[in-house]
């Protein structure tokens, strides 16, 4: 299965229109990937916190129609990254979609952790609380989105209903990229599970973006990782891989306690 993560350039200069015509170019460039993958709100700006209220959208829109028209004609699944969503009752969500290579919407992910503490994402937005997985490719894969990598619980409850591989959406900053990549080892190793880690490049709303993007094979190697620079970082993958780490060092099998949700 060959995956390509489009770490994009996350500056804002460009108008809307014009960002998402580039970032369905670049999925439509992927075509022979299997897994194609975008960052988190990559036409909103994940920093761009002052223009949310103006940009947000019901899903179905210009964005979810350019990714389904580029899913179509690469043939791939898509994971579009999040968008934001406004609903009829006026809460806006970070929403993570997956489009199938025939276009459908496979999957949506309410981004449950909001990141800001008392600002931010977390003053602005609502928090989704539904976990989400889809079928795809042959294995399971669980979804999550930046700030959602420190929490381990979900990814356990996600393992739980059946995840195999973890597709991250991210816009993480480039002053605590260390965490970036430690997190995302972690949870391959924890989880035994691939980790496609997605981020953004460039500077945002006068955020430095860490890029780095990587791949990471449920053994806890880095088997693919971007610069710091708009990238597409394309890998070469067995998602099959994780049942045999899982039987020949069955950590899993040896848990005693269950996770806090089901
Ligand atoms: O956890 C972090 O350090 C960054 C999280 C973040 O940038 C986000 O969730 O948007």
């Amino acid at each position: 299965m060959r995956a390509a993560l489009i770490q994009l350039d996350g500056s804002l200069e460009a108008p809307l229109a014009e960002r998402v015509e580039r970032a369905a170019g670049l999925v439509r460039a992927q075509r022979g990937a299997d897994l194609v993958v975008l960052p988190e709100l990559w036409a909103h700006g994940a920093w761009a916190t002052d223009s949310w209220a103006e940009s947000a959208a019901p899903l179905e829109g210009p964005v979810l129609d350019a990714l389904r028209h580029a899913a179509r004609e690469t043939g791939c699944v898509l994971h579009g990254g999040s968008l934001l969503e406004r609903l009829a009752d006026g809460r806006v969500f970070n929403t993570a979609v997956v489009l199938g290579p025939d276009g459908e919407l496979l999957a949506t992910y309410r981004k449950i952790h909001r990141f800001g503490f008392d600002a931010g994402e977390a003053a602005v937005l609502a928090a989704g609380e539904d976990v989400a997985t889809v079928d795809a490719l042959g294995s399971r894969l669980g979804l999550a989105t930046c700030y959602d990598l420190r929490f381990p619980e979900l990814f356990r409850v996600l393992v739980d209903r059946g995840a195999q591989a973890f597709v991250v959406a991210a816009s993480w900053p480039a002053k605590r990229r260390e965490h970036w990549s430690l997190l995302a080892r972690a949870r391959a190793v924890e989880d035994q599970a691939w980790v496609f880690a997605c981020g953004q490049a460039g500077t945002q709303a006068g955020v430095e973006l860490a890029g780095g993007s990587l791949v990471v094979d449920p053994w806890g190697r880095v088997v693919a990782e971007a610069g710091t620079g708009e990238q597409v970082l394309e890998v070469e993958v067995d998602l099959g891989e994780v049942e045999g780490v899982r039987a020949g060092f069955p950590v899993l099998r040896d848990r005693r306690l269950s996770s806090a949700t089901d």
